[in-house]
């Protein structure tokens, strides 16, 4: 089997165009079939102030109501999608920009409304990927970027989180590679003390995950993060990392932040 890595990149380095550079120059340079993810809610969230609407985040979910999903789409979709792809082209990959929408490549369905209404959120099951499209697409020589835009294949664009898509994207593509998922951020890796950035946890098994949610080690956004890097381990993925954007080129010496395993 040939090796695929599946990355994710997050909204703090995107918002730090030298750390993007920095990091986009170091994914260009990446060998072999490769695919990016990102999201970019932190420019969603300032540009809803910009335009006088209160950004609501449940679990680090975003109330998606129809105002908002035109934001996220022109965020997500045009003004960040545009530009990593820009990038990457002036690096020598031949990068080609996505929504879930494109091709079909991911169909999602509109969360039910239970405790909270989410609006215009997508949930992913294992089906949504149309893995057998994107590895045309890699066979062909590109390199897919997916915002975190997806569709449910009648006619409705929805918000659907990045961390989640590179979890489902990774799950999907493992059934014919070897597939590495790493997920980037502003941190070394999963931290002991979130203050402390070299408090770094090298690894981290299913067990010990449950001790540090119950220590309160790990909080915010980290959470859905690990839910969504166990699901992947679980399901097929071969690696998974979670670490500094700009760390990116120590993950062939596996030297890279936080490594999880079953
Ligand atoms: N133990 C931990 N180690 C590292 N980060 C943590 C930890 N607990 C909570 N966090 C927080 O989680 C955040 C990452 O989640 P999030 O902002 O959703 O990531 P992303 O930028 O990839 O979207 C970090 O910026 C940090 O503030
Ligand atoms: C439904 C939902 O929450 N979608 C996310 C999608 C963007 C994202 O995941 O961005 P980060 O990776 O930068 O957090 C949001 O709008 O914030």
């Amino acid at each position: 089997m040939d090796n695929l890595y599946v990355i994710k990149i997050g909204g703090n380095v995107i918002d730090n165009s030298e750390n993007l550079h920095f990091f986009l120059n170091d994914f260009a340079s990446l060998d072999g079939y490769k695919i990016l993810i990102h999201g970019g809610g932190k420019l969603a969230t300032d540009l809803s102030h910009t335009l006088g609407i209160e950004p609501r985040l449940v679990d680090g979910r975003r109330i998606t109501d129809i105002e908002t999903l035109r934001v996220v789409t022109m965020v997500y979709a045009g003004l960040i999608n545009k530009n990593i792809v820009a990038q990457l082209q002036r690096y020598g990959n031949n990068a080609i920009g996505l929504t879930g929408a494109d091709a079909n490549l991911i169909k999602a369905s509109k969360r039910p409304v239970k405790e909270v209404d989410y609006g215009y959120v997508g949930d992913l099951n294992k089906a949504s990927v149309a893995s057998d499209k994107l590895e045309q697409l890699l066979q062909s020589g590109l390199v897919p970027v997916f915002s975190a835009i997806t569709h449910d294949g009648e006619g409705q664009l929805l918000n659907t989180n990045a961390d989640t898509i590179a979890s489902a994207i990774a799950v999907a593509m493992s059934s014919s590679f070897k597939v590495s998922l790493v997920y980037c951020f502003e941190k070394k890796g999963v931290l002991r003390d979130v203050n402390d950035n070299e408090s770094i946890i090298r690894e981290i098994g299913s067990s010990e995950f449950e001790q540090l949610k119950s220590d309160n080690v790990i909080a915010g956004g980290m959470l859905p993060k690990l839910h969504n890097a166990f699901q992947a381990i679980q399901n097929g993925v071969s690696d998974v990392y979670i670490g500094k954007s700009d760390e990116l080129p120590f993950l062939k010496e596996h030297l890279f932040g936080t490594r999880l395993f079953a």
